[in-house]
């Protein structure tokens, strides 16, 4: 399908979804290149140790090799023979599902805008750890541009893409990912938005609306690694005085994965950016939880237990525990569920940036927020040659 057609289809799909919303102004959607714009490979290991397919599996099970695939970055497809050759030559024998047997599950490999890589090699146990290790000297001369290396284990059989345990090959472990004015940080574990070129523009356009809002205090909820959050708090601030630590907005960013907060606080700390706390929690009760203990019911959340009986709330994060003046969300394709109602019957939020990946929840949790306008909205092209895209929606009470 032509790219425009594509893009058309999606804007025309995110404001049929949205048409409950008629004062929504739609601006221009953002597009991507529209090949080569995939920053990071799952790939599935099949074949044999000489001969390893990277890609997918076949409805048999098979390994079929997609290492050509049109939508990965270049720079991933242009080092798919040197990972090939080293499952050979390391003998790593790639994990065969039918008969339950083999080692290498899949290589996950990122690149970021500057052309570094991520490499993982997502193992069913530790047995091949020492000859990957044996090998790496030589991989890493070949690939100079291989800057973290782990191996993750996966040792159940079942259809996931890694497992808990995280092995670091090196002294690196965090992949610096330069998005025009942010620097943020990926570790192993960590999600990153898969398109490079778009989640630039996301953060920056999120950044704009932010500015505009000029809010004293902003949650980031499912914030990751922090683009969102890094980005509100430099948001407003001219070239100069970025550059100097310290920002008048109190920012505060919530994510289940204790690797992205750590990922997002080294962002943070490497750029100056002040101002701003990460901390791991579930979003959906850290926030109604923290809102609550403004109000003196009693919290319910993991963040607050530590807090000893009768000691004021915010010992653990203060000042924000009140609710803050703008909260952006960027949930899973399920939405924001429980937060819907919170935010709805939480008066101090005055607005709401949502950026959704499932044009469909998004209309679900607008629905459960009839106290906010939706007032402008954005299709993001973040995939391009799929059906799916990201939708920004700014939101106000
Ligand atoms: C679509 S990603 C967005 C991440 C981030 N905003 C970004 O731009 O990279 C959704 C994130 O929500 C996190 N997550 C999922 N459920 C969560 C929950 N209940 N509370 C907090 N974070 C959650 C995931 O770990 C993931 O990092």
């Amino acid at each position: 399908m032509p790219y425009a057609q594509q893009l058309a289809d999606k804007q025309r799909a995110a404001e049929q979804t949205l048409a409950a919303h008629p004062g929504l102004t739609w601006l221009d959607p953002v597009a991507s290149p529209e090949s080569g714009y995939r920053n990071k490979a799952k790939m599935v290991v099949g074949g044999t140790s000489a001969r390893p397919t990277l890609g997918i599996l076949d409805a048999a099970q098979r390994g079929v090799d997609l290492r050509g695939c049109g939508i990965h970055d270049p720079r991933l497809t242009e080092v798919m023979p040197a990972l090939a050759d080293f499952v050979g030559t390391a003998g790593l024998a790639p994990y065969d599902v039918p008969t339950r047997r083999g080692e290498l599950k899949l290589l996950l490999v990122t690149v970021s805008p500057d052309g570094e890589l991520l490499l993982r090699f997502v193992l069913r146990s530790q047995e091949s750890l020492a000859r990957i290790r044996k090998h790496l000297p030589t991989l890493r001369a070949e690939l100079p541009q291989l800057r973290v290396v782990s191996a993750n284990l996966l040792p159940e059989h079942r259809a996931a893409i890694e497992g808990e345990t995280e092995i670091l090959l090196g002294d690196e472990q965090i992949l610096p990912m330069r998005l025009g004015a942010l620097e943020l940080h990926l570790r192993p574990q960590g999600f990153f938005q898969t398109n490079s070129h778009v989640a630039e523009r996301l953060y920056a356009h999120a950044g704009e609306w932010i500015a505009d809002l000029d809010p004293a205090s902003v949650w980031d909820l499912y914030c990751g690694v922090g683009g969102f959050a890094l980005s509100a708090a430099l948001a407003g601030r001219d070239a100069v005085s970025a550059d100097a630590a310290g920002s008048s907005r109190d920012v505060v960013g919530i994510e289940v994965s204790a690797e992205a907060i750590a990922a997002a606080r080294s962002a943070a700390t490497a750029s100056g950016i002040d101002g701003v706390r990460f901390e791991a929690a579930d979003a959906t009760t850290w926030a109604p939880g923290s809102a609550d203990a403004d109000t003196g019911a009693p919290a319910d959340t993991g963040a607050l237990a530590e807090t000893a009986p009768g000691a004021p709330a915010s010992t653990s994060l203060e000042p924000s525990l009140t609710p803050p003046e703008t909260v952006i969300v960027n949930p899973p394709r399920r939405g924001i569920g429980p937060l819907a109602d919170w935010l709805e019957r939480t008066p101090e939020v005055r607005s709401v940036v949502y950026s959704s990946c499932n044009v469909d929840s998004l209309a679900r949790d607008l629905a459960a927020m009839p106290s906010f306008t939706a007032r402008e909205g954005r299709v993001l092209d973040m995939f391009p040659q799929t059906p799916h895209s990201e939708v920004l929606v700014r939101l106000e009470r």
